[in-house]
């Protein structure tokens, strides 16, 4: 039974807890995040579920969000099966990591990123130089129809990896499709708040190809291989007197530091690297994904953002993040787009490091404390007719406005967002790179442009093609 004080919710039933009911409305429902929104409209913005073992606490609206995400106590991440399986039945990495490992393990990978380009003038150039490479790959495919759900990833990713790795990627590496694919995969087969493995990890002996531990293992080892490679080929060819990457950074940092607790071993650098590869990849990709969709769905929003563009940068040259702040329109779109796809619909989970006090509930230490961030973003009594893309919401007199707490892309307090800045970057140029270059049409083939996305961690448009064609012709 639940304990006392607890915040309402669901009847907890033996070994399963809210397990079985959450899985069938799931069904009906389709997303994660729909569930959590159901739940909240029958008891509040405060939820408390137990999924097998776990306790988990679903809070939705400004109000709850906004608690959670300011004070210190809701800073943890969860712990369990299912969160160390990728870093060796250890916390590590960065994503869920917390404390003293995480505090310094964050702040030195901010610092030597920005060394390294990040938040700078370099990465702006890099993403332009990528951005250049897409276009022009685009234009050579463009006879055809061309999927445009993962266009994104290989240069997206390209510039993050240029930070840590110092490489990039050609377009076509078949290589790096097929590890973005798999990073793809395993977004969709998990859900923020560790699934079923986490919840019964005893599944993994009983019916590991079910509870999807099969899948997760085969994923984790082709991710580890592959950066495993990187690592140890930075090993052989490192310099002594500099760092030429984030992962170089790193060894020197190994060889010199002697304190155990900032992490600074092989298994981190390993999953520190997974966690950015990860986390930086798929969200912009997706979002960039959506972002499309959204302009072939809605023809005269494209024609604004083309027109806009053409007065302010005209057609001798593509847009920088100079011509950001004169582009209103254009950003509105970028905004509407995030507050609407909901790529992280459920935020990153954080955890309650005591047992502490939430609206008057209790809500006790390990609770897994799940963000609603389509809570936020999907709000009727804020934003009016939250489902209509209707990117003009976020203007005022012909300038961008932005609510503080009704929209939280890339969350708040402590654990926000790490790459943000990289994330905002990538997504405004190269979504002006391809306005500026192509008129988007819809597949002739389909009836109707689909902006339901893929459920999972993140959500995913589905795969779409479209027809491109250039506006320089
Ligand atoms: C449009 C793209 C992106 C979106 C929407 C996004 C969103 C988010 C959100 C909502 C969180 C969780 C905040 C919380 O816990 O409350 C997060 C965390 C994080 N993001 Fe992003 N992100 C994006 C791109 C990136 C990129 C490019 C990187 C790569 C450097 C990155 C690295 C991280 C990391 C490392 C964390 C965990 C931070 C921590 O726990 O301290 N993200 N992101």
């Amino acid at each position: 039974r639940k304990p006392k004080g607890y915040p309402p919710g669901p009847k907890w039933w033996p070994i399963v807890g809210n397990y079985l009911q959450f899985r069938r409305r799931l069904t009906v429902l389709g997303y994660h995040h729909l569930v959590h929104e159901e739940f909240s409209r029958t008891y509040g913005p405060v939820v408390c579920f137990k999924m097998g073992r776990n306790i988990v606490v679903t809070v939705s609206g400004v109000e709850a969000i906004r608690e959670v995400l300011t004070r210190d106590e809701f800073d943890g991440r969860p712990d369990g099966f299912f969160f160390r399986l990728r870093t060796f039945g250890k916390r590590l990495g960065i994503v869920f990591s917390d404390g003293k490992l995480w505090q310094r393990q964050r702040k030195f990978s901010l610092q030597h990123l920005k060394n390294f380009g990040f938040g700078k003038r370099e990465m702006e150039a890099k993403i332009a130089e990528e951005t250049r490479d897409l276009i022009e790959d685009l234009r050579k495919k463009s006879s055809d129809l061309v999927f445009m759900h993962n266009a994104f990833d290989v240069g997206v990713l390209n510039v993050l990896w240029t930070m840590m790795a110092g490489e990039r990627f050609t377009l076509d590496d078949v290589r790096l499709i097929k590890l973005l694919q798999i990073v793809h995969d395993a977004f969709r087969l998990f859900d923020m708040s560790g699934g079923l493995l986490n919840q019964l990890p005893v599944l993994r002996f009983l019916a590991p190809g079910c509870c999807g531990y099969t899948k997760t293992v085969e994923i984790l080892k082709r991710m580890w291989l592959f950066l495993e490679e990187t690592i140890a080929e930075h090993r052989k060819t490192a310099c002594s007197s500099h760092s030429r990457d984030l992962i170089d950074a790193f060894l020197r940092e190994m060889q010199i530091t002697s304190d155990s607790d900032s992490g600074f071993t092989d298994e981190q650098l390993l999953s520190l690297c997974l966690d950015l590869f990860m986390a930086g990849s798929e969200t912009t990709s997706n979002t960039l994904g959506f972002a499309v969709l959204y302009m072939v769905k809605y023809p005269g929003v494209q024609k604004r953002v083309q027109e806009e563009m053409d007065e302010v940068v005209g057609r001798n040259r593509w847009p920088t993040m100079n011509d950001k702040i004169n582009l209103p329109y254009t950003e509105a779109v970028l905004m509407e787009t995030q507050r609407l796809a909901n790529v992280p619909p459920l935020g990153v989970a954080h955890r309650a490091t005591r047992t502490t006090n939430l609206f008057g509930y209790t809500v006790p230490e390990g609770a897994i404390v799940l963000t609603s961030l389509y809570s936020i973003h999907m709000d009727d009594a804020f934003w009016k007719d939250p489902k209509e893309f209707r990117p003009d919401r976020f203007l005022r007199d012909g300038k961008v406005t932005c609510p503080e707490w009704s929209f939280l892309p890339f969350g708040y307090g402590k654990r926000r967002c790490l790459g943000e800045s990289l994330a905002k970057t990538n997504y405004f140029l190269f979504f002006t790179a391809m306005l500026h270059n192509f008129f988007l049409h819809k597949d002739p083939d389909t009836t109707e442009v689909v902006t339901d996305g893929c459920d999972g961690v993140t959500i995913s448009p589905r795969p779409f093609r479209v027809r491109l064609a250039s506006r320089y012709d």
